[in-house]
């Protein structure tokens, strides 16, 4: 479990970025942060890992203050997935997964055959080991970005906007891809996104944030769904307009489901039996 209690943070011109933020991260589960630019998300995952240290308050990993733990030991038990992938365009695909067995002193034998086992793992073929970052899709530098994270078996993995700058089929690949991965791997994922829609999909626990990090609501997604805290949480969701917005309508053949667009989504059952 990940404990931020009354964490925040200020840059050191003055910005305060994360105002006094307390959350439970439950292991075993995604937890996403969702809300608009310059909020805050960043600063609170990269807290996670030590690569911004907060300027009041705790921060607990499994009941330990992180706050003296040394951050080199700490970034390598704990994997990290960037926007940009962030690999070394001049190492391979496998030399680029296996950098952090490597640091830990596992030998370049035992390093590759776990490289191309995490390959496996996120969906890459063999033959693309040794190409270099330039030579994969962007969807597919990503999937080199997870294996990457994952080559240490850390029990937390940070994801921030992995899917951000992918066209929207691949994105839509590999959003399922990581819900499948989960089921898997059983990690306490910290996903970052500004959009509403992958939080909802992806997160066990969606964190919905305003400016200075502030927690405008947190929940599973039905809950959110169902019980907005506020307006402005409704309309940030969709629920009065948009996709979540739907309305019945009555056919010959029963009580259809309609969109804002007035598109027909679906049927209306309840017990299995159509109205
Ligand atoms: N190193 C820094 N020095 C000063 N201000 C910073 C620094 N890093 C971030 N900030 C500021 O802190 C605030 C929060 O930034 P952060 O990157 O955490 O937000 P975010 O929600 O992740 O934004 P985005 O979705 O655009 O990435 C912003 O106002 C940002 O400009």
């Amino acid at each position: 479990m990940i404990e931020f209690e009354n964490v925040s943070k200020h840059y050191p011109d003055g910005t305060v970025a994360v105002k006094d933020f307390s959350l439970q991260i439950p292991a075993h589960r995604t937890t996403v942060f969702v809300g608009s630019s310059g909020c805050g998300k960043t600063t609170l995952l990269r807290m996670v890992n030590r690569m911004v240290d907060p300027s009041h308050g705790v921060l607990r990993i499994d009941g330990e203050d992180i706050t003296n733990k040394p951050a080199v030991e700490l970034r390598r038990s704990i994997g990290y997935v960037m926007q940009n992938s962030g690999l070394m365009p001049h190492f391979t695909v496998a030399e680029n997964i296996a950098t952090v067995p490597r640091l830990q002193g596992m030998s370049k034998a035992a390093s590759r055959k776990r490289a191309l086992e995490l390959m496996e793992t996120v969906g890459l073929i063999p033959g693309q080991a040794d190409r270099y970052p330039h030579q994969l899709s962007g969807g597919q530098q990503q999937r080199v970005g997870v294996a990457r994270a994952l080559a240490s078996d850390p029990n937390i993995l940070l994801m921030d906007e992995p899917f951000g700058a992918v066209d929207p089929i691949v994105r839509a690949e590999l959003q399922e891809e990581l819900l499948r991965l989960q089921r898997e791997l059983d990690k306490a994922i910290v996903f970052v996104t500004h959009d509403i829609d992958e939080a909802f999909l992806l997160g066990d626990q969606v964190v919905i944030l305003a400016a200075g990090a502030q927690k405008l609501q947190v929940g599973s997604p039905s809950e959110i769904i169902e019980h907005p805290a506020n307006d402005f949480v409704a309309s940030f969701i969709g629920a009065q307009r948009g996709s979540r917005a739907l309305s019945l309508k009555q056919t010959e053949h029963g009580t259809v489901l309609i969109d804002a667009q007035g598109r027909t989504q679906g049927k209306l059952v309840e017990d299995g039996t159509v109205q």
